[in-house]
């Protein structure tokens, strides 16, 4: 028998009222009063529950929601800024809540972390912060979550963050690196890479994690023979960048760069100054010979291919760009359109590419990423010790390719996105040794940089040169003999 009761007698039709507004099952969501603070709580959510990169997240969120203007600027501020400090923030909530971390539901921890930062890192009246953050909670879990969310804020107002630091960081004079990472929101293991790198646990160091642990600028690069960084900046409001000859730099919040002309139009990328120092460092070494045929090792997104691709264009050169990752790949395609680039997907280790037959090579390696943690918010709580040592696995078989593909005479840069000692100077000294490649003064060819001290690599650091922590070295395949 069919499902409709066909026995049943048909009703006159009636004019229709309009359906009452259906309720959704579960806990109901908050009144949309809070649209900032709304945003910034699903996007830390989604950080923890989907692994998800909060600096993709949120502008997302901003764009369906048509958040826009202060709300934009205060959802970006309390999710990253919750996000980047979330180590420290659960050391406060830890020492106010009368449960274990472990024993708090996700969803209320997000909003203690919301809470807590507001209340630790940011001008917000702490009634407004207690206020905000439980009004939050009790539209989306209820008032008992609510009054346990308020109970632990409140007793987190009872100090500042620096009186929370004296109290819970290990002490200065035993544990100086185990001090100021907490100080700072780093893992400890983070704090002593960049000690070793600096070669201080002292001012240097709590200078390197506080310049890490702020807003970064944006930084855009226009693209070489298209306009000038001068243009660029009058075309962008920005500020032509202190080292890059092709640098602008933005103020952090000036809205999403990409809706900016010049990048719609492909005259300018997205791309940190000290990126773009270490792509243009490979053009600047002289090269005796031929010059044309360039090699991108590890091209997606495409940030360096494009500034080499047009450097190559300028030169009557061609580039051809490696990636192991399809979609990757496809994004060099995207980015580099209009130029003389050939890209090829792949493992570079493997390429067929002739061996011998590039003048100049750049081996931007897959690494840790702990030299952009200002950028990635969530980057630092995510990163563990054990990821280092497959990747300088993969990091020296890269290089030892590079001196492959590379003619006699012919140079390779060799970057990464990181300080860790095991990532930059062992990489280098270790292939160099074993290829017999000759380590150039890798600073020479970063002209009017500042503050360069290693006679064969670069270092950039964000206290030092407001560029992300960038490594570069620069090897010559010695001619043949
Ligand atoms: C640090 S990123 C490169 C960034 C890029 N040069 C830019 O400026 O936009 C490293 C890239 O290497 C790729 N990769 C990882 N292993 C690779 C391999 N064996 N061969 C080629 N590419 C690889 C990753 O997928 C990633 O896109």
């Amino acid at each position: 028998m069919n499902g409709n009761s066909s026995s049943r007698p048909s009703r006159p039709s009636r004019p229709r009222k309009p359906a009452p507004p259906r309720r959704r099952m579960g806990p109901e969501r908050p009144p949309v009063e809070d649209p900032a603070r709304l945003a910034a709580l699903d996007t830390l959510r989604a950080v923890r529950q989907r692994d998800a990169y909060a600096n993709l997240v949120l502008p997302k969120l901003l764009r369906e929601r048509r958040i826009t203007g202060r709300d934009a600027a205060l959802a970006t501020e309390l999710a990253y800024g919750s996000a980047r400090a979330q180590g420290l923030l659960d050391a406060v909530i830890g020492a106010c809540s009368d449960r274990a971390l472990s024993d708090v539901d996700g969803l209320l921890l997000d909003a203690l972390r919301l809470g807590a930062y507001q209340l630790l890192r940011t001008r917000i009246p702490a009634h407004a912060a207690v206020a905000s953050t439980v009004d939050l909670v009790r539209g989306g879990q209820g008032s008992g979550a609510a009054g346990f969310v308020n109970a632990v804020l409140r007793r987190i107002t009872q100090q500042d963050e620096a009186a929370w630091i004296d109290e819970l960081a290990p002490d200065p004079d035993t544990d100086p690196i185990g001090h100021v990472a907490l100080a700072n929101a780093h893992p400890r293991w983070i704090a002593q890479a960049f000690a070793e790198a600096l070669g201080s646990r002292d001012e240097p160091l709590r200078e390197a994690l506080a310049a890490d642990d702020s807003r970064p600028e944006v930084h855009l690069a226009a693209r070489p023979g298209e306009v000038s960084a001068e243009e660029l900046a009058a075309m962008t409001g920005g500020e032509v960048a202190p080292y890059s000859p092709y640098g602008v730099h933005l103020e952090s919040g000036a809205g999403d760069p990409g809706d900016l002309d010049p990048l719609r139009e492909h005259l300018a990328v997205v791309q940190d100054e000290g990126s773009q120092l270490c792509a243009v460092a490979l053009t600047n070494v002289p090269v005796e010979g031929s010059d044309e045929r360039w090699l991108d090792l590890c091209a997606g997104p495409g940030g360096k291919a494009v500034m080499l691709g047009a450097l190559a264009a300028l030169n009557g050169g061609t580039l051809d760009a490696v990636e192991l990752a399809p979609h990757r790949a496809e994004l060099v395609r995207k980015a580099t359109k209009g130029l003389p680039i050939t890209v090829h997907v792949g493992d570079a280790r493997e390429t067929e590419l002739p061996e011998g037959g590039f003048d100049r090579v750049l081996v931007d390696a897959p690494c840790t990423g702990l030299g952009a943690l200002r950028r990635r918010p969530e980057a630092r709580w995510r990163r563990q010790p054990s990821d280092v040592a497959p990747l300088t696995r993969l990091q020296r078989e890269l290089l030892t390719k590079a001196l492959k593909l590379v003619r006699p005479g012919g140079v390779v840069a060799y970057v990464v996105c990181s300080p860790h000692l095991s990532e930059t100077v062992g990489i280098v000294a270790d292939v160099a040794r074993r290829t017999g490649a000759e380590r150039l003064d890798t600073k020479e060819f970063f002209p009017g940089v500042p503050n360069l001290t290693d006679p064969h690599n670069v270092q950039l650091w964000p206290h030092l040169h407001g560029t992300d922590a960038m490594f570069c070295a620069l090897l010559r395949r010695p001619a043949e003999g």
